[in-house]
């Protein structure tokens, strides 16, 4: 075992094991421990100037972008513990509860940090620009230079060597990559752990999507109650599946599938059942993909976008888990600026999970914050960084050329970055989520689709529509608020869920 691996590990020290539970105030995100505090947040001239004309040139592109945020953010770096086999916690102060734990910050007025619901239209409000206007606030949280961890660091790899437990839980390698990821290289992704029952998941799945498979089903039962399958009764038929969301194209599909095989015979509901799930297969398995990461990147940048409350935050928590549990380093980027309890949220989720954070002030600029974060992982060595950003409605024209300026500046980083843009779909939303996806395509490029929580009361036939008409990848699904409750996309289980088949 490579002792620089085992050094890697416990750099950080074990009082930041991440079984600690988060205290209900923010700085419990920093290590209480004074060895292992981060070092002081300075900034080289060089680097300031660097990015300043870079953000200055994105802006000058597109003005309206960032124009309400302040030029200077002030971002604090989080390193925290990124062991690979130290288990996470399994239940995670549900969201709300964070929000209530972390509470707005002392200087900003509570209307400022409100949450917008998920259909409202969340303006700026003044309040978040008067705080971002404010003089600066020094910098809470604290770096300490990387010597004096040294004897932390000693003191665990010795540790590690004695003890055989502890050494058996460093030997895992670093680059073994869990269920729903892939590298270029290898396509196969090689599981790290033994498969949870998949029941638990998969029955969640189920009883989410059962609004829509048992009404679905039980129309189509009485629709043909002592009929025969003629014009009429595919017309219905068609009508039935396109109001259950799963788009004209598909419905075609399955009539013309069932015309094919029973026109002018008698037809039951589990006859059309089984030809729904068989084409709606058909149409979500090309989409059905592992997230792909090019770890030569370092860092590889995943952007996670979407709409109010559509899970960017909470998937991100979940997505770090899988990740830093097989070992890669992960660095999280609180890029949802506009919200102080999404970054105390994502600081909670960066310590249950061992990754590192950066974050800003409420109101920063958050393409400036992407920037900071992207040099941070660069010098930190991390695999992956995570940027979360402010949910928006579509229709909000700043903020979506805010969040254009953030993949502009990416870009000028690596010409390839973002190298994933992530968007969460809710299951709950229906028709709606078609519209999100074409105009978040638009504007920031996505590459990949996340459809949460399906554990609800999940109207899933969405995701089939959008399968067939964007062809996008769906990586993962969200089945519950839990940290483990992100499963890799399987086309064929979720057709048969929708479908009403029995597994
Ligand atoms: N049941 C269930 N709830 C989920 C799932 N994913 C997220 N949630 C919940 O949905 C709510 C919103 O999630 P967030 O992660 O805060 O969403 P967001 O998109 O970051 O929201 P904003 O920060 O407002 O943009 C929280 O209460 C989460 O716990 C899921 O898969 N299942």
């Amino acid at each position: 075992m490579a002792l620089g691996f085992i050094k890697k590990i416990f750099t950080f020290g074990k009082d930041t094991a991440p079984e600690q539970k988060p205290e209900a105030e923010v700085p419990a995100v920093v290590p209480d421990d004074a060895a292992v505090a981060p070092a002081p947040v300075t900034e080289e001239p060089v680097v300031a100037e660097e990015r300043d004309a870079l953000l200055d040139e994105a802006e000058a592109a597109n003005p309206e972008a960032g124009s309400h945020v302040p030029d200077e953010p002030e971002p604090d770096i989080y390193p925290l513990p990124h062991a690979p086999n130290v288990p996470v916690a399994k239940d995670p102060v549900a969201p709300a509860e964070m929000e209530t734990a972390g509470g707005p910050s002392d200087d900003v007025p509570a209307e400022a940090i409100e949450d917008p619901a998920p259909d409202e239209e969340p303006d700026a409000p003044s309040e978040v620009l008067d705080v971002a206007e404010e003089p600066v606030a020094p910098v809470e949280d604290v770096v300490e230079p990387e010597e004096s961890v040294a004897p932390a660091e000693e003191q665990a790899v010795a540790a590690a060597t004695e003890n055989p437990v502890l050494e058996e839980a460093v030997s895992v390698e670093p680059k073994a990559l869990p269920k729903g990821f892939a590298t270029a290289e290898s396509k196969p992704v090689a599981e790290v752990a033994a498969p949870e029952p998949k029941r638990t998941w998969f029955q969640r799945l189920r009883e989410g999507l059962s609004r829509t498979s048992s009404q679905l089903t039980g129309q189509i039962t009485s629709l043909f109650t002592k009929r025969k399958l003629d014009d009429d009764t595919l017309q219905d038929l068609e009508d039935l599946l396109i109001q259950a969301d799963l788009g004209v194209e598909t419905a075609l599909r399955i009539t013309d599938t069932l015309a094919s095989e029973r026109y002018g015979k008698d037809v039951t509901g589990a006859d059309v059942s089984r030809i729904m799930a068989s084409e709606i297969t058909k149409v979500l398995a090309p989409v059905a993909r592992p997230l792909e990461l090019d770890l030569n990147h370092k860092p590889h940048v995943i952007l996670v976008v979407g709409v109010n409350g559509t899970g960017k935050t909470t998937t991100i928590g979940k997505l770090a888990a899988k990740l830093s549990g097989a070992g890669l380093k992960v660095m999280l980027a609180a890029g949802d600026t506009f919200r102080a309890a999404a970054i105390e949220q994502l600081k909670i989720w960066a310590e249950r999970t061992g990754s590192d954070i950066v974050s800003s002030k409420l109101g920063a600029d958050a393409a400036g914050l992407a920037y900071e974060a992207y040099e941070r992982a660069k010098e930190s060595k991390s695999d992956v960084l995570i940027i979360d950003t402010a949910g928006r409605l579509q229709n909000k024209t700043e903020l979506m050329a805010e969040l254009e300026k953030i993949v502009r500046v990416l870009g000028k980083l690596d010409p390839d970055a973002p190298h994933t843009v992530l968007q969460t779909l809710d299951a709950t939303t229906g028709q709606n989520a078609m519209n999100q996806v074409e105009i978040f395509r638009n504007v920031a490029g996505v590459s990949g689709l996340i459809m949460t929580k399906l554990d609800g009361t999940a109207r899933g036939g969405i995701l089939v529509a959008i399968a067939a008409k964007h062809k996008l990848p769906v990586y993962f699904i969200g089945v519950g608020e839990g940290i483990d409750d992100l499963e890799p996309f399987e086309a064929k289980d979720f057709a048969e869920a929708i479908a009403g088949v029995q597994a």
